[in-house]
């Protein structure tokens, strides 16, 4: 009897220290994740903004965000693509946002989505776009990124030609650098580690000193929200995607690796994959610098906009994409060997001239 008395009054303490645990652990990580968040309702529209916290969001003026990320217009827009608009917002006449718009899934989606975009805003990296908040309403939701202020890549390499001649070829190296940098942190550094499956140069932001920006990621995953990182959802855009995807559909970060290849052929010959003139051929991108580099005349398809560039550099990132465009994914290097191999160029050169 003794001993069934003392194996209850051990069971129940068993499960009083359990559930107090569990109580304490909770409180801690509301309290934590309030201190990462800010929420505002909007009782006008009955939407929620939640803004994570930053030096930058404890100084603004919040009811002001509010408003104007209600209230965008036509005349605000700077960019639409296959996810919806994005919009130019100030507050407070300094602080900028670009704000996307992405039409509104079914309801019962909304933990999903919520959940994706806090594991987007806890990943901070010089080379990826910061998401500051979203913003969920009964039709639509927004996304609230720090604004680039030079644009895309893609606007840069295949918009007006004076933009493009202002990027010479060490603007092009430090961008192919900065771009593999963010990439290679998604995959390396995240837990869990995270596949882009969209990167192409519409994706690859500039910030005021030209560095680049990756942005977007996560946004494929999103749009699906009850898949995982990897899914047989059909992502990416043409042009960009791996060979094997198209057996497949499955999203892996080899096939990033092939897609930053494809922004690296971009860069050296300043063509879209996409050209019209690849298509009148029946050619592709990647097929055309292949033959070219096998015949090392990598000169003849280089950007004819880039003036006095090494040659050395430039045959080093050709080969470079040469591997990540690999047609047998196992072949491809990873995005942190990729990265080793292009920051290789420039500490070969310092070695040179010293
Ligand atoms: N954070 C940002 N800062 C400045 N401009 C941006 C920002 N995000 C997007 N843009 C601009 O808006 C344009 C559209 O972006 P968006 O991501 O919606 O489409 P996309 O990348 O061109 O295509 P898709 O939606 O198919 O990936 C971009 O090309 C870019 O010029």
């Amino acid at each position: 009897m003794g001993n069934a008395r003392i194996i209850v009054l051990y069971i129940t303490v068993c499960c009083i220290a359990f559930v107090t645990s569990k109580v304490i652990i909770s409180v801690l990580l509301y309290k934590r994740w309030k201190r990462k968040h800010s929420i505002y309702k909007d009782s006008f529209s009955g939407g929620k903004m939640v803004m994570f916290t930053s030096p930058m969001m404890q100084s603004l003026n919040s009811d002001a965000l509010l408003k104007k990320a209600t209230r965008l217009s036509n005349k605000d827009v700077i960019g639409s693509g296959g996810h919806g608009t994005v919009y130019r917002l100030t507050v407070d006449g300094s602080v900028a946002f670009a704000v996307k718009r992405l039409n509104r899934g079914s309801a019962d989606q909304d933990r999903g989505f919520e959940r994706e975009l806090e594991a987007m805003g806890d990943i901070k990296h010089r080379n990826i776009v910061t998401l500051h908040g979203y913003y969920t309403a009964p039709h639509y939701n927004l996304l609230i990124y720090e604004l680039m202020p030079n644009g895309s890549l893609d606007a840069y390499l295949h918009g007006r030609l004076k933009e493009k001649k202002l990027l010479d070829w060490p603007s092009r190296y430090k961008i192919a650098v900065g771009a593999a940098r963010g990439i290679a942190y998604l995959h390396h550094d995240c837990i869990p580690h995270i596949i882009h499956r969209d990167i192409k140069s519409s994706n690859i932001l500039l910030d005021q000193n030209m560095e680049a920006r990756v942005s977007d990621f996560g946004l494929a995953t999103l749009m699906e929200p009850d898949k995982t990182h990897v899914s047989t959802f059909v992502a990416g855009t043409f042009g960009y995607l791996a060979p094997e995807y198209f057996d497949t559909g499955r999203a892996t970060a080899k096939g990033d690796v092939y897609s930053f290849g494809v922004v690296l052929l971009e860069l050296l010959t300043g063509k879209r994959p996409s050209d019209e003139a690849f298509i009148e051929e029946g050619t592709r991108l990647v097929t055309w610098v292949k033959a070219v580099v096998l015949e090392k005349k990598e000169e003849h398809v280089l950007d004819s906009s880039l003036e006095c560039c090494s040659l050395d550099e430039v045959n080093n990132v050709f080969s470079i994409a040469t591997m990540c465009l690999e047609s047998e994914p196992s072949k491809r290097p990873t995005m942190a060997e990729v990265l080793k191999m292009l920051e290789q160029i420039k500490s070969d050169k310092l070695v040179k001239e010293s």
